[in-house]
């Protein structure tokens, strides 16, 4: 039998630390109280003592590039490094090659996953301007929900026809995620600058061109389309500080129908870093200045922020290297997520009970995810322990995902993840990923 016992940790989870054992058998938690006693021959025992061991984190957005741009990152890669990096599950988007529009490709990459995943998997099912049959037919027991592009990246996928736009928010009782970053705003910032700098438009202007201006059109749009029809809405990665004016924290999040996440790098990262990490911080929505930083980091702690996600999606060096106009938006995350969010605890920035909560417990609740995101007996073994006193800097030779770089290079973090659990088995211990694809089809409760 696969029984793991791991002792004297810091568990965390809704909302408390408190010190005791955990008893992991097959892949289940079965047992959580202040002291398992059990011999080493009938169990392995992971002593923790001093050191955290949180719910798997739950990652609501990522691109891990499979099928047809694993140049970029596939399934197995990603997933590797996210288990690194203490995520345990996540969602996947649709903007792959081709585009997850249909159920059949829906269902082809839930095989990919099923053969390559290390961690736990579902997919969004993407909506285009003609594909709302195809949409609608969407069982909500087999998809995480549906993703719409409000604003292109990546992939150019998007939904600029209203009337389509509001049969979809009309018609599904299905989790509805949107990119929010106005086209048209976005195109005429563009122009003014191609104007003045031609083929040269510098980095630096990103956050201007994708403005804080672009990104609350878009996302009042989809809040004010959400309230009159009552769509369930999830707003990704918001970078502004005037988009929080849309949200409330006066609604407990389980009843709530709007819903909000913040990306690590918008929490991390201020448009005074492009002039030493240049394309490789360039990220749609762009990540915007120092007050928006700190009023997301506000709204993330006052409970108008729900989630934290990465918005993991890797390009290579040498795409990230090209020019500003034609490099690519997106950077790897899920190997550096927790441990950065462990960082800003240590700068006083958040607890570690809202890590919790924003990472592992939301993303379950939002998305009706079975039996994941906390430490219950019954639930999956998907399981985390981080040392928050292990200093390790991010190197070319300790990086995971395919691509190879980091937005984080040469960074020391304090925290240091040393075990992680999928589905009960012990995926990654001594710093190494072992070669257990150990991730299942994530299941829903709705
Ligand atoms: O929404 C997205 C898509 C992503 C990608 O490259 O797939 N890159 C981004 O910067 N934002």
């Amino acid at each position: 039998m696969n029984r793991y016992l791991i002792k004297n940790a810091k568990i965390v989870n809704e909302g408390v630390i408190f010190e005791g054992d955990v008893l992991v058998e097959n892949e289940l938690i079965v047992e959580v109280s202040e002291n398992i006693s059990l011999k080493s021959s009938d169990c392995m025992i992971i002593d923790a003592e001093g050191n955290y061991l949180l719910p798997g984190v739950i990652d609501d957005q990522v691109h891990f590039r499979e099928p047809g741009l694993t140049h970029k990152g596939d399934i197995e890669s990603e997933s590797r490094a996210a288990v690194a990096g203490g995520i345990t599950s996540y969602i996947e988007q649709p903007n792959t090659v081709p585009n997850a529009v249909t159920q059949e490709i829906l269902e082809e990459k839930y095989k990919i996953a099923a053969e390559k995943s290390f961690a736990n998997y579902s997919f969004m099912m993407g909506a285009t301007n003609d594909n709302l049959e195809e949409v609608l037919k969407t069982n909500p027991k087999n998809v995480a929900g549906i993703k719409i592009f409000l604003g292109s990246s990546t992939g150019n996928m998007l939904v600029d026809n209203e009337a389509v736009l509001e049969k979809i928010f009309s018609c599904t009782s299905m989790l509805i995620a949107v990119h929010c970053e106005d086209e048209t705003t976005v195109k005429n910032n563009l122009e003014k600058y191609k104007e003045e700098y031609g083929e040269d438009v510098p980095v630096t202007a990103h956050h201007l061109i994708r403005s804080e201006e672009a990104c609350y059109i878009s996302s009042s749009k989809a809040v004010a389309l959400a309230k009159k029809t009552g769509a369930r809405l999830h707003v990704f990665h918001l970078s502004t500080a005037k988009e929080m004016e849309l949200f409330t924290n006066k609604i407990p999040i389980e009843d709530k129908k709007i819903t909000a996440e913040v990306c690590v790098h918008h929490l991390w990262f201020t448009n005074e870093d492009y002039a030493t990490k240049g394309n490789l911080i360039k990220w749609n929505p762009a990540v915007k200045t120092a007050n928006d930083r700190k009023v997301l980091w506000e709204a993330l702690n006052d409970g108008r922020i729900d989630v934290i996600a990465t918005d993991h999606a890797p390009h290579t060096l040498d795409e990230k290297k090209q020019k500003y106009l034609q490099a690519p938006s997106g950077g790897p995350l899920v190997q550096h997520a927790l441990v950065a969010m462990f960082e800003a605890h240590h700068q006083g920035k958040i607890s570690v009970e809202k890590i919790v909560e924003k990472m592992c417990h939301n993303p379950a609740k939002i998305f009706k995810i079975e039996k994941r995101g906390f430490i219950k007996e019954g639930y999956y073994a998907d399981l985390v322990i981080i040392n928050s006193g292990l200093p390790w800097s991010v190197k070319k030779e300790n990086i995971l995902s395919k691509c190879g770089w980091s937005p984080f290079e040469g960074f020391t973090f304090k925290s240091r993840i040393t075990h992680t659990f999928v589905n009960g088995k012990l995926v990654y211990s001594g710093f190494k990923v072992k070669d257990i694809r150990a991730g299942q089809r994530m299941l829903f409760d709705r």
